[in-house]
């Protein structure tokens, strides 16, 4: 079995696979090392070979993770690397090695889902967008806040835009303007987002017409997916590239 972990900013998300090519044996989202090794431990019939990893966490807390997963499981563990160029996709940045590895694995999920180019998007701690032509040239990107980013600066820098959790899953049934204040928070930004999302589109349709494909993924992708007609929302999309990235042998 392959266990895979997308390490993000706020969350761990990671999927045992039964062999490479073959189905998910167990998958979860986790906040911590220690809910992600109770769940580990909690699965029945759980027998790893190996390990693969992408994280945008700091080298030292992603090595104390890498640590806890050897000594727990005994496997060894591949870790995603910045690159120049991987399956046909060739990174933007001036400096390739500062591009965000989880916005790398998903562009090359994403080019190579689309065999042609692509807009990438993915709604995290941060929402990014991620341009790659029919050739495979990455033409850059962009970095905003995501929803947990915008929600969390408006509470920190505000005195009294105070809701809970209930509060924020409600107001999410509609879009009309708010009349509370949980309402006009979640729906604002949520707004902000689709706005985010449709201006790649308009950018992505001034370089390429109609002919390109888009890519959702990231844990908030489903507050913008109505808006966007025609995307492929791709949940896995990072441990598609993660998977051509760090093949086994
Ligand atoms: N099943 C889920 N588990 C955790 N977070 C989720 C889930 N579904 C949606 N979310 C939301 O997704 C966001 C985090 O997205 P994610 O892609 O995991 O971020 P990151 O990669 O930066 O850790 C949060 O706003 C969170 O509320
Ligand atoms: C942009 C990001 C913060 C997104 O992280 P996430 O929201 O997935 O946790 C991450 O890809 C990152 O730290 N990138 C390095 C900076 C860059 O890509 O330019
Ligand atoms: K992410």
């Amino acid at each position: 079995m392959i266990l895979e972990l997308d390490c993000g900013n706020s969350f761990i998300k990671w999927r045992v696979l039964k062999a490479s090519q073959a189905g998910v044996f167990a998958e979860g989202v986790v906040d911590s090392d220690v809910a992600l090794l109770g769940g580990l431990h909690s699965l029945v019939g759980l027998s790893l070979q190996h390990c693969r990893l992408v994280s945008v966490r700091a080298q030292e807390e992603t090595n104390r993770l890498v640590g806890v997963l050897v000594a727990a499981f005994g496997v060894s563990i591949s870790c995603a690397a910045p690159s120049r160029e991987v399956a046909g996709v060739r990174n933007g940045y001036e400096d390739y090695a500062r591009l965000g590895l989880d916005r790398w694995l998903a562009m090359l999920g994403g080019f190579q889902l689309a065999s042609g180019a692509c807009l990438v998007l993915d709604f995290g701690t941060a929402a990014t967008a991620d341009f790659i032509a029919a050739n495979g040239e990455h033409l850059g990107g962009f970095i905003c806040p995501g929803m947990p980013l915008m929600r969390n600066q408006l509470r920190t820098h505000t005195r009294k835009i105070r809701y809970d959790d209930v509060a924020a899953e409600r107001a999410l049934e509609s879009l009309v303007p708010g009349r509370t204040t949980a309402q006009a928070v979640e729906r604002g930004c949520t707004l902000m987002l689709r706005g985010f999302a449709q201006s790649q589109l308009e950018l992505a349709r001034s370089y390429w017409g109609e002919d390109f494909s888009v890519f959702l993924t990231g844990g908030d992708a489903g507050l913008v997916v109505d808006a966007l007609p025609g995307a492929r929302f791709v949940p896995d999309l990072v441990f598609v590239g993660l998977a051509m990235a760090c093949p086994l042998s």
